[in-house]
């Protein structure tokens, strides 16, 4: 066993995540939990979403041997500096945030003398939230990047990278600002994206007064699925990951007049070009087995 006791602090989708698959593998002894809002604490007594469930996180994270940080990105630096008087001497503090710099810089400060800050990302999630909405093979073959900070104890970050491993996922290591430029490409513009496109059509009315969903192909349905997303959470992720963001939809909508463009000047070619220039990264995706339409995205979105 890695970790006799691990705290989980916020009761969430990858909470709940991480608590259902530690149990499904026998990795720790003990896992207490904690949440900020008394409804959630409540949910998770009643369907068993950790072994104790505390009313305050000082209770939750004594003894703690791996104290995971599981709130929205804008509320870890809080929660790091309200934990920090009851830390285990020694303790592993690590995170599942998507913006890692940003939750250095707020967590950081908090960590104190002897403790290990270890920061880490999941890939893994779906539209849903809260703590009913996790499932033990969230993780299963998918990507969990490991964002060791300067001064890392490298036994503990081989200990953190086994516990994720336990849980399923394949663990890699990254800088923290490589990570939220990666992340920048791969999910937080694109989820910009799909909450504008679904906008847009809320705008039109006159089409979506059930027209949108009744006629959506599954191109808009994706989108409908990932704007569906928890506004907190995507709300901090623009918050903090401003810069990488920015640069991306810069780089985005210069590519968008392009073909924009095309279609005004009625340039096929260029769109045929483009269209075969992209076929082939969906393809390399998939011979790569990362198809993002995993299983564990199909089974939530086949939940409601
Ligand atoms: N949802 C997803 O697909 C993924 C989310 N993440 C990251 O994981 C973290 C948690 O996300 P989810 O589990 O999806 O969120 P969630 O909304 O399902 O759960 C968040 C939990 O934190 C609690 N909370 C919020 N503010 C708090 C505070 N100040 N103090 C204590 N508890 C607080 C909420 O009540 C809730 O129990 C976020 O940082 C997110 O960026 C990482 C990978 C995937
Ligand atoms: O639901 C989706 O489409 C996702 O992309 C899941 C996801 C959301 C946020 C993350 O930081 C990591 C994975």
């Amino acid at each position: 066993m890695i970790y006799n006791k691990v705290a989980l602090i916020g009761l969430g989708l990858i909470a709940s995540s991480i608590f259902w698959s530690a149990k499904r593998g026998g990795l720790v002894g003990q896992v207490s939990g904690y949440a900020r809002s008394a409804a959630t604490r409540d949910t998770a007594r009643r369907i068993g979403l950790c072994d104790v469930v505390c009313d305050t996180a000082a209770d939750a994270v004594a003894d703690a041997d791996l104290v995971i940080l599981c709130v929205p990105v804008g509320a870890m630096g809080a929660v790091a500096e309200e934990i920090r008087p009851f830390l285990k001497p020694g303790a592993v503090i690590s995170d599942v945030g998507s913006v890692k710099k940003a939750v250095i810089e707020a967590v950081q400060p908090h960590i104190p003398e002897g403790a290990h800050f270890i920061p880490a990302h999941p890939l893994a999630g779906t539209e849903h939230s809260g703590p009913e909405s996790g499932f033990a093979e969230l993780f299963d073959n998918r990507w969990c990047l490991l964002v060791p900070v300067e001064g890392s104890d490298p036994a503990k970050v081989a200990e953190l990278r086994a516990f994720w491993e336990a849980l399923g996922a394949n663990v890699e290591e990254m800088d923290a600002e490589h990570h939220d430029l990666v992340l920048a490409v791969t999910s937080h513009t694109p989820h910009l994206i799909a909450y504008t496109m679904v906008g847009v059509a809320d705008d039109l009315r006159r089409v979506t007064d059930s027209e949108v969903i009744k006629y959506s192909a599954a191109g808009f349905r994706d989108f409908t699925r990932i704007a569906a997303s928890d506004p907190t959470m995507w709300r901090d992720v623009f918050m903090t990951n401003k810069e990488a963001t920015l640069e991306i939809l810069g780089r985005f909508t210069e590519e968008l007049f392009a073909l924009q463009r095309a279609i005004r000047t009625g340039d096929g070619d260029l769109l045929f070009d483009y269209f075969t220039r992209t076929r082939a990264i969906r393809r390399g995706i998939i011979d790569a087995g990362q198809d993002t339409d995993a299983p564990n995205f199909g089974r939530a979105a086949g939940r409601k």
